[in-house]
């Protein structure tokens, strides 16, 4: 092939790389689309349990998945609620960084498996799916860094949030396990996807063709989980403890570490050409800004 014809064979290649990406990104971050929409009310049959939002002024929001009486299990409304929330953040331009945890002492037992049993059919499996995928991906494109706190159990889909997140903090007895194959399954949120760029291949396949219980040991070990903390579930401070992790990574205005986490899921996410890109213009929005100016002026000295 001439030179000329390699070149209009990489810009068409190009072209159609940046289509595919647009293309992901309308499906992951619109609101509603009109698949998804039909699974709704579906969804709203199965009500039960809350996803709380509480915005600190810290710039530290905690989300927090309850619904005890089944282990944090998602219900339908449950599912509907987290896409609500997440909306909230994605506007919210004050905020710094997310915790999402389970309330009382436990992380997440998964899709409530009532809700299971009565879409047990591939149609509606696949638009809850899609929904839920859609959701998780934009809470991990959130412009704030994110922290999943698993105290006890992050079991199917629970385990398949934690991947939704920046980071993973367990308490000394969490356990994040990826039941499904022990259901007849595979992840279905988008889990599958993450955990394997979080891991890498060969790990992925032997947490979920194992089903293997991922204790804070193993996870540190392998890479999911970022830092244990000392203190076991239900003790009250661990959203405590969690805070203070996450505080020495969002020391600063709001501005400059939601353009942290821009440039972090671009390079993440893009072809290298689209990142630069994209880091070029996001560096445009801090340069010169009032951290940047404030900065200068007090001639640091980074020792
Ligand atoms: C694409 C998504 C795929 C999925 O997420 S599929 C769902 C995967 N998750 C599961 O299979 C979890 C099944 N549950 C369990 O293994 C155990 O309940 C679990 C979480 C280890 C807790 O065990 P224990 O501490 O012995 O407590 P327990 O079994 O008595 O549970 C307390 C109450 O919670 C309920 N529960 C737990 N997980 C649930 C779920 N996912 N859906 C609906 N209900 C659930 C459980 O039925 C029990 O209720 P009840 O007291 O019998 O009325």
């Amino acid at each position: 092939m001439s030179v000329c014809g390699a070149a209009r064979c990489r810009l068409i290649q190009t072209r159609g790389a940046v289509r595919r990406i647009l293309q992901q990104n309308r499906t992951a971050c619109s609101h509603t689309n009109g698949p998804a929409e039909s699974i709704r009310e579906k969804l709203q049959a199965f009500p039960g349990g809350s996803i709380e939002l509480q915005k600190q002024e810290t710039g530290i929001a905690v989300l927090t998945v309850s619904n005890p009486a089944r282990m944090n299990a998602f219900s339908g409304s449950m599912m509907l609620e987290l896409e609500q929330r997440v909306h909230e953040l994605e506007t919210w331009t004050e905020g710094k960084a997310v915790i999402v945890q389970g309330a009382a002492g436990t992380f997440c037992s998964g899709s409530d498996l009532n809700a299971v049993r009565a879409i047990a059919n591939p149609h509606d499996g696949m638009k809850m799916c899609e929904f839920m995928q859609n959701t998780l991906t934009r809470l991990l494109r959130l412009p704030l860094i994110s922290m999943a706190l698993v105290e006890g159990r992050a079991l199917g889909g629970g385990a398949e949030l934690t991947t939704a997140c920046d980071f993973r903090l367990m308490t000394s007895d969490g356990v994040i396990q990826f039941v499904h194959k022990h259901m007849g399954l595979v992840p279905g949120w988008g889990g599958a996807a993450r955990l394997v760029r979080i891991v890498g291949s060969q790990n992925a396949l032997k947490l979920l063709s194992g089903a293997k219980k991922v204790d804070p040991d193993f996870g540190k070990q392998m890479g999911l989980v970022d830092e244990v903390l000392h203190c076991s579930s239900g003790e009250g401070d661990t959203l405590a403890h969690g805070e203070q992790w996450l505080s020495q990574f969002i020391k600063g205005p709001a501005p400059v570490i939601q353009a942290v986490k821009k440039v972090v899921i671009s390079g993440r996410e893009l072809p290298l050409e689209q990142a630069l890109e994209t880091e070029r213009n996001v560096f445009g929005t801090v340069w010169g800004g009032p951290a940047n100016l404030e900065a200068l002026a007090l001639k640091p000295k980074h020792k």
